[in-house]
């Protein structure tokens, strides 16, 4: 223990969260503004640096700037860590209070330093504050629900540095604290090292947790149509495939229809590409309402649709299929441009059929809706 210096570890804290503020700045700069967090990420883990600096330079700068300056700066860049995550999962900070509460309790320690000198008081007191944030951030992240990787480490890094403020409070009641944090006691010592590590584990698992946001993210992207947030044909395409084998494999049902808007020509020619395009997006809307959350809606292109529908007989999805278009030839909000939907339907019915056969057979039944007058569902 002895051979571990307080002051070159603080300022090898210092120097750890300088580079990952460099990195989580440079994510911020590079990934898409939906991803929050990053920045006051970096902002927090600057507020460490400097912190981390004026506390190593005791004896070299005046009292004020190593002893109430760091603890602000410390306990501020740990808030920020916190509000950085709690931006991150949608959940808005309120920096007033946590400003009001840490400013108030750096005023009471600055009494303890100077009107009535305690330093045990003064190391308890900040002990709490971290310990309350670090233990809160832990908390918020394990409410989030599925527990990736990085959201395991976050907490478990997390409830580490929390569980160490409850063992260094305590110490601070058993064992002789020295004069100042830079005294190499071997509690000093162990808060110094467990809390850098800490904080360099926490901003690998930001990078970690952004870095699957982004993923998710750009996943959801690549297979939603932008307009109306449909899937996309080659999602589709993929999905039909899989969902082919395993109805084939279970031996279950699974049925498709092909659905076409009627005339939609007209009604961007009567009342423009704009309007046509509102009436695409409620299209998709209505449909997705009428169906359950295993069922699978895709556009083909322009004005075509598919519903893919796992385990389900054809008598089953032809009642769908009537509902989808009974609901858009009778829309409930009358002062929405009213366009009716033309509907193929089919099942997968012999073993031998393939994605082809089935898409063909749904596209022919189309076809006959279209020539019989439209507004119409037709088996194929
Ligand atoms: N607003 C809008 N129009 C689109 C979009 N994609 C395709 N269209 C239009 O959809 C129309 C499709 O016209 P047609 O293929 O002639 O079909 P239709 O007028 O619906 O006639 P039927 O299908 O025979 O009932 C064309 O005018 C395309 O420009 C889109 O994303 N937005």
């Amino acid at each position: 223990m002895d051979t571990i210096d307080p002051r070159t570890t603080l300022v090898l804290i210092s120097t750890m969260s300088g580079l990952m503020a460099l990195v989580l700045y440079a994510l911020k700069r590079s990934y898409p503004p939906s991803i929050r967090g990053l920045g006051q990420w970096s902002k927090a883990l600057l507020f460490v640096v400097v912190g981390g600096a004026f506390a190593a330079s005791r004896g070299k700068l005046p009292e004020l700037f190593t002893t109430a300056v760091p603890n602000f700066l410390l306990c501020w860049g740990v808030y920020r860590l916190y509000s950085g995550s709690q931006s991150f999962f949608g959940v808005r900070p309120r920096p007033r209070p946590w400003l009001a509460f840490i400013g108030g309790v750096v005023l009471v320690t600055m009494w303890f330093t100077w009107g009535s000198p305690n330093y045990p008081m003064r190391l308890r007191m900040v002990t709490v504050v971290f310990g309350i944030l670090f233990g809160l951030h832990a908390w918020l992240i394990y409410r989030q629900g599925t527990l990736t990787f990085a959201r395991m480490l976050a907490i478990g890094t997390l409830a580490f540095i929390t569980l160490i403020q409850v063992a260094r409070l305590i110490t601070t009641f058993v064992f002789p604290m020295g004069s100042d944090v830079l005294d190499p006691t071997p509690q000093h010592i162990i808060f110094i090292v467990s809390f850098s590590f800490s904080i360099l584990l926490l901003s690998i698992s930001t990078v970690l947790m952004a870095g699957d946001s982004l993923r998710v993210e750009l996943e959801y992207l690549a297979t939603r149509d932008s307009l109306t947030n449909a899937l996309t044909r080659r999602y589709i395409d993929e999905a039909c495939d899989h969902e082919l084998a395993r109805s084939q494999r279970n031996e279950k049902p699974l049925a498709l229809l092909m659905m076409d808007l009627d005339h939609f020509k007209r009604v961007n020619d009567t009342y423009g590409h704009q309007a046509g395009d509102a009436v695409l997006v409620d299209f998709v809307k209505t449909v997705r309402a009428l169906l359950r959350s295993k069922d699978l809606l895709g556009r083909f292109g322009g004005e075509e649709f598919v519903v893919l529908l796992p385990e389900t007989p054809l008598d089953d999805a032809l009642v769908v299929a009537e509902r989808i278009r009974a609901a858009c030839a009778n829309p409930p909000d009358s002062t929405k441009i009213a366009c009716t939907v033309s509907i193929g339907v089919t099942a997968n019915a012999a073993s031998s059929d393939t994605v082809d056969t089935l898409m063909a057979r749904a596209d022919a039944a189309l076809y006959r809706a279209k020539s019989k007058g439209r507004n119409q569902v037709v088996i194929g």
